[in-house]
């Protein structure tokens, strides 16, 4: 071993090491890697995939005068290293430990902040302008994969970073993998590139610009020599150079030599380059590098010899996600208007069964919210069934189209909001803890959470039989599954309770995992409690309202989400303008962002975990007394 990755306090630490040391420790960061994130969990195959490319972007450029701003920030592991924080690694995505993405919180090389897709090129631009503004005078590096690429976002910016041709490297990391297969026209277009003839084969005459020009002469004279060279060879290359970028590539992405080579050439350039650099997502566990089902794109612990991955869930349990998607199946095969449509989420939403069972009915629609929420309204208008399943985080993306198509319209999209309240490990960019709080201003939408995988069933086939924007929200974790034996339709806006009767001393209400949470602890503790299954947000059962306020109990509304605009918000709104009094005790998250964190952990800092809700039930219930 070259020096204890620990070591590593900054990049001025490989700055004189040479192309067979570069090459060594990017052995070394490798197998740290490897080995760290088998025990915490995390993003590998991506991070496997830049070790030469991020060692040779700090190698090349001097940050943190330099910015280098990973897309995603899933990827910025090895930057993360190279930053002196390696020995964070144990904490990686835990409570107060090291975030999985870029946070300027933690490093001064950290300049922006992401965890959604694509945005990368607009905050490179917002740094070059700014810079220039300031005469001031330093590198914009935005790393941007093949998937993140063609990212909606992305070719907006892209479109002003031509026009406003401002110095910048654009490195277009390209791994042929988003999750896991990337899709799409424009990723054929740059199957092409990458099969072009390779950069290697042009540095001579690359070179041959910069030694042809005379002792003397301005570097910018023969930084225009090399800029002609650079696009009077690439010919093929129709996507950037339309869009008026230079562009130099494809660069084998693990030769840290031509990396070098080729990435002083780009920093010298000016205007914006777009630097095409080749790399294999998963390089150097092979169980990654041959994984094609995004399976290693992000994992929790894994055993590195067998490559079994140590998640397994409670006995009888699937995931939301699967339970949901298996329902879907289900309820296609007696109605084949039913389509789905996944924003580049196949594996995490589980929709893998549906489209292999249903080929031509199955759309990834790749990066691309906001196109896949008008794709599924216009399928709805022309009376199909579409089904868009979409992470409650990035649907955040697509909300005027929400607004704008499907609920103008009034159109019969269901949606299944995955990752629904608090994710965990991911952290602030993940948490989908606003979605009750956006749709329930949007007109026609309805809004449900079933309890259990039972009502999720039932949920969905009562989403497939009605006429408006449906919504289904379910989080991350698993639940019970047993197939239905027989559909039936809920109410729309009906809710349950439990123990609804005279010995009751307070009432709950609350929805989704925790109904059954509360009931049990209630149950096992003999608390004497009324629970209410508020199970739909959109619109809410106000019969059911009305008799809890004649009851005079107090009522706790019981959150996991952002407080605001939320459940509680609802009841209070409809309560205030039915001349219903009824005062409630509110337990939510506060008007923050919230970090990341293991999910009992979350729950209690927020202090919305169960101990918090029954201390409370207790002091409301002697209060009474
Ligand atoms: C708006 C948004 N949609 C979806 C995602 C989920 N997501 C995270 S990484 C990723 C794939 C990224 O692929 P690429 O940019 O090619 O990077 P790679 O992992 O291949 O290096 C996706 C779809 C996201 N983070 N943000
Ligand atoms: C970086 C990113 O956005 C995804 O990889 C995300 O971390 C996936 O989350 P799940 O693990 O919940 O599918
Ligand atoms: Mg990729």
């Amino acid at each position: 071993m070259l020096m204890n990755i620990e070591e590593i306090k900054g990049p001025e630490d490989i700055k004189t090491m040479s192309v067979k040391e570069l090459e060594a420790l990017s052995s070394d960061i490798r197998k740290f890697l490897i080995a760290s994130i088998a025990k915490t969990g995390g993003h590998l195959s991506s991070n496997l995939g830049v070790v030469e490319l991020t060692v040779a972007l700090h190698y090349v450029f001097d940050s943190p005068r330099d910015k280098i701003i990973f897309d995603v920030g899933h990827q910025s592991y090895v930057h993360k290293i190279l930053t002196g924080r390696a020995p964070a690694f144990k904490t990686l995505r835990q409570f107060k430990g090291l975030s999985g993405f870029q946070k300027r919180a933690e490093s001064i090389h950290d300049p922006w902040e992401a965890g959604h897709s694509s945005t990368a090129l607009s905050a490179a631009l917002g740094m070059a302008v700014s810079r220039d503004l300031n005469h001031e005078d330093y590198c914009v590096v935005p790393v941007v994969g093949d998937a993140a690429m063609v990212g909606g976002l992305s070719i907006e910016a892209l479109n002003e970073i031509g026009s406003e041709q401002r110095n910048m490297v654009i490195i277009f990391n390209d791994n042929n993998m988003s999750i896991s297969q990337n899709v799409g026209a424009l990723n054929e277009t740059f199957t092409r590139l990458r099969t072009s003839k390779p950069y290697n084969d042009l540095k001579q005459d690359i070179s041959g610009a910069l030694s042809t020009s005379k002792a003397g002469e301005s570097v910018l004279n023969v930084m225009r020599n090399v800029k002609n060279t650079v696009k009077k060879n690439i010919s093929t290359n129709s996507f950037f150079t339309e869009l008026n970028l230079d562009y130099i590539g494809p660069v084998d992405g693990h030769d840290i030599k031509s990396l070098i080579k080729t990435l002083k050439i780009a920093k010298k350039h000016r205007g914006p380059i777009v630097v095409h650099v080749i790399t294999k997502k998963g390089k150097g566990y092979s169980f990654a590098e041959n994984d094609t089902s995004g399976k290693w794109h992000g994992v929790s612990q894994f055993n590195i010899e067998t490559g079994e991955v140590l998640n397994r869930l409670p006995e009888n349990h699937c995931s939301w996600s699967e339970i949901i998607a298996n329902t879907v199946c289900d309820l296609a095969k007696t109605n084949d208007h039913i389509v789905t449509l996944t924003p580049a989420m196949i594996s995490g939403s589980k929709l893998e069964k549906f489209f292999s069972l249903y080929p031509e009915r199955a759309f990834d629609c790749g990066i691309a919210e906001e196109h896949a929420a008008v794709f599924a309204a216009s399928l709805a208008n022309a009376g199909q069934r579409p089904f868009l399943a979409i992470y409650s985080s990035f649907m955040q993306r697509a909300y005027d189209q929400l607004n704008h198509e499907m609920a103008r319209m009034d159109l019969p999209v269901v949606i299944g909001i995955d990752r629904c309240g608090l994710v965990g490990e991911d952290g602030a960019t993940h948490h989908g803890i606003f979605d009750i709080q956006l749709l329930r201003a949007l007109p026609n939408f309805i809004l449900c959470e079933p309890k259990d995988g039972e009502e999720a069933q039932q949920l969905l086939y009562t989403g497939f039989n009605q006429q408006h924007p449906f919504a289904i929200r379910y989080p991350r974790g698993s639940n019970v599954y047993q197939k239905v034996s027989e559909y039936q339709s809920i109410p729309i806006g009906s809710w349950t309770r439990w123990r609804f009767n005279q010995e009751s001393k307070a009432i709950v209400i609350t929805y989704g995992c925790d109904v059954d949470r509360v009931i049990s602890k209630a149950s096992i503790n003999e608390i004497p409690i009324t629970v209410i299954n508020a199970r739909f947000f959109k619109p809410l059962d106000i019969e059911m309202l009305k008799e809890c306020a004649q009851t005079k109990l107090p009522v706790i509304v019981y959150e996991t989400d952002i407080l605001s605009g939320g459940l509680s918000s609802a009841i209070l709104e409809i309560c205030n303008d039915l001349g219903i009094n009824m005062p409630l005790v509110r337990i939510g998250i506060k008007d923050h962002f919230v970090e990341h964190g293991s999910l009992p952990q979350l729950r209690k800092v927020e202090k919305i975990d169960l101990t918090t809700l029954f201390n409370k039930i207790t002091e409301l219930i002697h209060h009474a007394d």
